[in-house]
């Protein structure tokens, strides 16, 4: 039996729900298997159509409001879809469940990256929780918090990155573009400049960090609304000439090799693709202690915890702020906060002054990562959670 899938989905930028997906469709294909997948864009980038389009993945765009039913019902009856997929949409059950439903999808997957953080009203999320067969997180985290909030039980899938092809060493052009000596050590950001993120706890360790080790830069990977607030805070700090913003980076894998420590102090964090990447390139991270990080960083091992003991100051134009989020230590909830600053710079001092330390947590990252965070791992659980649902044998 062949089963087809529709994964409904935002793809208008590039960040982590849209990368894991894109990756899993790439490998999907090139890969024998009963299972098609189909695209429900509920908006899409061009560069994303094309791609999209030259993996010959038939794609429907539609916001899917209760008018575009048909054109949703008739693309669902001509592929003959089984499952439909739905990413990132718990916030939206009139789209993600109630109308595919009356459209006659049979099966109906919801799979949470990290939304259930930001959900405010729950009632009609519970009161339609009965049209879903099935629900996936990301972490135990992503678990806890459905769970607490919308009294719903899931499966946990952890994400899956893009094994690195063997012996690829990056040539080291960051330092010359930037001006950097040799010996300049780099410490890296990588991310959307939006309040999750914790980017203001990056900047705000890095005048305590230069006091150690003062001939060290310091790189921000990502865009977006905090970006103008992050440079002018840098500016008061007077860290100017030790920190670029490099801006949105299609290869931010790459530029990662040139690092010598990720630093990833997101006070809210589903799962955390940028721990992996960085494991990847066998790199130690430096991350808060907080929902899936806890899962995906060894504190001591893989990279360090850093406990999250600082207030936020929401800014105007970013995202509302969770209620709360699953303490690394406990997995009990709690309010969110950044990053120790203290702890975060001394722990990132500690890497760079013991090399042979950084390069023991990297190779460990990088062990751990291949055997559980690879995106083929994430292919065959995710393939065989499809069969399970429609009694594949
Ligand atoms: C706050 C939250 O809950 N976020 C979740 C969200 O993704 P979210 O987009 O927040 O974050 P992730 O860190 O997982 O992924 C970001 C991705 O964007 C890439 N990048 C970033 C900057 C840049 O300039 N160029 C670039 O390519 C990174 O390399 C990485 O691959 O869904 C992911 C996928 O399930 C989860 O892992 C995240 O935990
Ligand atoms: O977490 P949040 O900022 O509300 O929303 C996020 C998007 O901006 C991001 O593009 C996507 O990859 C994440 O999965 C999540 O949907």
């Amino acid at each position: 039996m062949q089963i087809n899938v529709l994964h409904m989905a935002h793809l208008a930028i590039r960040y982590g729900a849209e990368k894991q997906l894109l990756d899993y469709l790439t490998l999907a294909k090139s890969t024998p298997s009963e299972i098609r997948h189909h695209v429900c864009a509920l908006r899409i980038s061009k560069p994303i159509y094309e791609e999209l389009n030259s993996l010959g993945i038939p794609v429907i765009t539609t916001r899917l409001w209760p008018w575009n039913i048909f054109s949703f019902s008739n693309f669902a009856r001509k592929h003959d879809i089984h499952i439909l997929h739905v990413h990132n949409q718990l916030r939206f059950p009139l789209r993600s469940r109630i109308l595919p439903k009356l459209a006659g999808v049979p099966l109906i997957i919801e799979h949470e990256h990290g939304m259930v953080w930001n959900t405010s009203s729950t009632q009609l999320i519970k009161w339609t929780n009965k049209l879903v067969n099935a629900n996936i997180c990301n972490s135990h985290a992503a678990k806890i918090m459905l769970e607490r909030k919308c009294n719903i039980d899931a499966k946990v899938i952890y994400n899956g990155i893009p094994l690195p092809p063997e012996q690829t060493e990056a040539p080291a052009q960051l330092k010359t573009e930037l001006g950097l000596s040799e010996t300049t050590a780099i410490v890296g950001f990588v991310g959307r400049l939006n309040n999750p993120k914790g980017a203001e706890a990056f900047i705000r360790m890095i005048p305590k960090v230069i006091q150690t080790v003062p001939h060290t830069a310091f790189i921000v990977i990502g865009d977006g609304p905090m970006r103008s607030s992050l440079e002018a805070e840098a500016k008061v700090l007077g860290i100017n000439d030790q920190i670029y913003f490099l801006g949105y980076q299609k290869d931010a894998y790459h530029l990662m090799k040139q690092l010598d420590v990720v630093v990833v102090p997101s006070f809210r964090e589903a799962f955390g693709n940028v721990a992996i990447e960085a494991a990847l390139a066998k790199k130690p991270v430096i991350a808060s202690n907080v929902d899936g990080i806890a899962e995906t960083v060894i504190d001591g091992e893989t990279g360090f915890l850093v406990d999250c003991t600082e207030s936020i100051q929401r800014q105007k134009g970013t995202n509302s702020l969770p209620k709360a989020v699953v303490d690394g230590r406990t997995k009990e909830l709690r309010p969110p906060k950044l990053p120790n600053t203290e702890i975060l710079a001394e722990k990132v001092i500690h890497c760079l002054q013991t090399p042979e330390l950084a390069a023991t947590l990297g190779n460990n990252a990088y062990a751990r990562a291949v055997h559980e965070f690879s995106l083929e791992r994430y292919c065959k659980d995710l393939d065989n959670f499809y069969r399970e649902l429609t009694h594949y044998k």
